[in-house]
């Protein structure tokens, strides 16, 4: 069945010192996990070449937090799908709220970036999620949907047999509010069920992750439920206790 992932973002955190102790002590408890979870971290660009250099040997993956739609070229700033693979990564993500916020990605944006990733033998991490005002009016579903859709029209159904769909409610990022698992739950399987609606195995096969305050308290719930297949983990990914602790809540469920 589906293996669960544990995943930190460290979104824009970190200084030499702090990446070598978090990665240092992070490979023993992604080994020992191995078997059962997949365990990676999502650095910021400057940092992965370091990233690789310390969790190389260790069963610890690694990944970017972004990537670029062009292999090479006159993008200044951008990092290309090309250049991560280089670096050994093994996932980007794409379409975080934070980028569709303040980068101003469209939802064509985004299944552009996954498209390039998956072409460059990346595993997109495609976030979805919606606002607390369109959770209140009672939205989830449609943003959700139109995101998936935006991939599923560039990309097609079959590209989810190699990828991973992270929900983040943007509500619950950063804030302390987790979604409950009931919730969070709800929403998977309305996930599953609208990608089953183009194709049962490939909607059977997908990881679907949760984001937005997982952490060593939320998880064991969170990975209790069954459409649930691990988290993408900001803040405690930040600490190896914490992240530990997490990844040990996806072991004992998987
Ligand atoms: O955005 C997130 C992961 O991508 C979630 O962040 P927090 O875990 O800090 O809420």
């Amino acid at each position: 069945m589906r293996k669960p992932l544990v995943m930190g973002n460290w979104k824009l955190n970190g200084t030499k010192e702090s990446v070598t102790a978090l990665v240092n002590a992070l490979k023993a408890p992604a080994d020992k996990a191995a078997a059962k979870v997949d365990v990676a971290v999502c650095a910021p660009a400057v940092f992965i070449g370091m990233v690789e250099d310390l969790a190389s040997g260790s069963k610890l993956q690694w990944g970017s937090e972004d990537c670029d739609v062009h292999t090479k070229g006159a993008f200044t700033g951008e990092n290309s799908p090309t250049m991560l693979r280089e670096f050994g990564c093994t996932y980007a993500i794409v379409g975080h709220s934070e980028r569709r916020e303040y980068h101003k990605e469209s939802n064509e944006c985004v299944a552009a970036k996954y498209k390039a990733a998956q072409e460059n033998v990346l595993i997109p991490v495609l976030c979805v999620g919606e606002s607390e005002a369109e959770f209140d009016a009672g939205r989830t579903m449609d943003i959700v949907r139109a995101e998936l859709k935006a991939v599923i029209d560039l990309c097609g159904i079959e590209s989810f047999k190699n990828a991973v769909i992270a929900y983040e409610p943007i509500w619950a990022i950063g804030t302390g509010k987790t979604a409950t698992p009931e919730i969070a739950e709800k929403v998977h399987a309305d996930i599953r069920a609208y990608l089953a609606s183009f194709d049962a195995d490939v909607a059977a096969g997908v990881r679907i992750l949760y984001g937005g305050s997982c952490n060593a308290k939320t998880a064991p719930d969170l990975f209790k439920q069954p459409d649930i297949d691990g988290g993408l983990v900001g803040g405690a990914s930040l600490k190896a206790p914490d992240f530990t602790a997490i990844i040990e809540a996806a072991e004992a469920n998987a």
